[in-house]
């Protein structure tokens, strides 16, 4: 578990004890002097870092900014977020055949995403640097967060969308909150290549989870599913099982359960198995993990129902794959079947999940069959967007209205079968 240390030092570059820190190199770098998004002699992946760890104690408050000690700053542009449910669901608990099953609905969220933890940190971060213009690619979510929380802090936003492949849900919200959209010929993938290229010319500042902040708030998912697990058990999780796009969120959980060490406020066998869910269309650091490659081969053909995890190069992989290892999580793919298999079993909990969101689920079934996950386990998994994101998925998932004539006695008939 080496990898789950942080380092002690404090460079000079560091700003009211932050700083980021190359993943690859290793270079430290000031966090507001310039607008940075990976390292300027390597091109690696930054993380940020902090002079200070917080332990539980040092937490107070509600939602994301309950967990300010572990952020670069004390509060932000907020509707607010976070403080999401931990749903037990009690016969899926006992289907699944696990000691104890949680899900974190994080389409509980102002925009119905996890992705609103990162907006919160990445506009504030954004209004530090003094930007005027923010930008995304996005298979939605993201789009639907930037936009809000661009809106609310009155920035220029601007989002780019594969063309068609985007469930209705958030192409509104992106629109009702003013974002420009653009809807490129290409998949997800190559919308974020011109992103990065837009904002590598100075048009745009980049609030995808390449991004090194919006990490930081989507941390506090680990941070605050800790917190319930443990008020309910008195234990924490043995795993978290997620679904995985960009592979931001694997990266954030590991970073959240890294600090956690460091600071001592967790043992190092506390620390949650990560277990990443990926759709068979669209399964690179499935790939990866399987084959035990270090590096994550960029899909260019993908395909799945889960339209949100629809992405062929997550730019996380090099912070999200020792994750999974180190923690000795692992990975597994899910046919779109088995998603909306899942999507039904929550909804019969009364939890409605997108389709991408519904992977977890669907991927923890799996391992649980393959014999992968023990009985004796408790599993947390993490559900990241609202069912209404994406509601021709859930209407196709669901049962189909039955038309009657308007007549009580008629209604009657009908429900009688006759
Ligand atoms: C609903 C939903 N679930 C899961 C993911 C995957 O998260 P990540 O990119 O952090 O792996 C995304 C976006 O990528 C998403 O929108
Ligand atoms: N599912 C995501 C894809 C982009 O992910 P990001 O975390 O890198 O912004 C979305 O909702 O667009």
């Amino acid at each position: 578990m080496a990898e789950l240390e942080l380092t002690d030092d404090v460079p000079s570059v560091a700003d009211d004890g932050v700083w980021l820190t190359c993943i690859e190199c290793g270079e430290d770098f000031a966090p507001f002097d310039a607008i940075r998004y990976t390292c300027d002699e390597c091109d690696g992946l930054l993380e940020a870092r902090y002079a200070d760890l917080p332990t539980w104690d040092d937490f107070e408050g509600e939602g994301v900014w309950r967990y300010n000690a572990a952020l670069p700053f004390e509060e932000g542009v907020t509707l607010p977020e976070g403080h999401t449910p931990l749903h037990r669901v009690p016969r899926l608990e006992d289907d699944v055949g696990v000691s104890a099953l949680r899900i974190k609905h994080e389409g509980m969220n102002p925009t119905g995403s996890f992705k609103d933890r990162g907006m919160t940190v990445g506009v504030r971060v954004a209004q530090e640097l003094g930007v005027g213009r923010l930008a995304c690619a996005s298979t939605g979510n993201t789009s639907a967060a930037l936009a809000a929380y661009g809106a609310r802090a009155d920035l220029e936003t601007l989002v780019l969308l594969p063309a068609g492949k985007v469930a209705a849900g958030k192409v509104a919200q992106a629109s009702l909150h003013g974002a420009r959209i653009l809807e490129v010929d290409g998949n997800f993938d190559q919308c974020l290549d011109i992103v990065q290229d837009l904002a590598s010319r100075g048009e745009a500042y980049l609030l995808n989870s390449l991004n090194p902040f919006r990490l930081e708030g989507q941390k506090t998912i680990g941070l605050e599913f800790m917190e319930q697990f443990f008020a309910d058990y008195e234990t924490y999780p043995d795993r978290i099982v997620l679904p995985v796009g960009n592979a931001g969120n694997t990266a954030a959980l590991y970073k959240c359960f890294r600090e956690l060490r460091k600071a001592g406020a967790i043992e190092e066998g506390d620390v949650p198995k990560i277990t990443g869910v990926q759709a068979e269309g669209s399964a690179p650091m499935v790939e990866a993990v399987q084959e035990g490659n270090d590096e994550v081969r960029r899909w260019d053909e993908v395909e799945t129902i889960a339209t949100a995890i629809r992405i062929g190069n997550p730019v996380n992989a090099p912070k999200a794959l020792p994750g999974i290892r180190e923690t000795g999580g692992t990975a597994v793919a899910v046919s779109d079947e088995e998603i909306t298999s899942a999507q039904r079993d929550l909804a019969e909990e009364g939890v409605g999940v997108e389709p991408a969101s519904a992977a977890s689920v669907a991927g923890l079934r799996k391992l649980r069959e393959q014999g992968v996950v023990d009985s004796d386990e408790n599993v947390v998994c993490l559900t990241t967007g609202h069912l209404l994101k994406d509601p021709d998925a859930a209407a196709k998932a669901g049962v189909d209205p039955e038309p009657v004539p308007n007549d009580t006695d008629a209604v009657l008939d009908h429900l009688a079968g006759n």
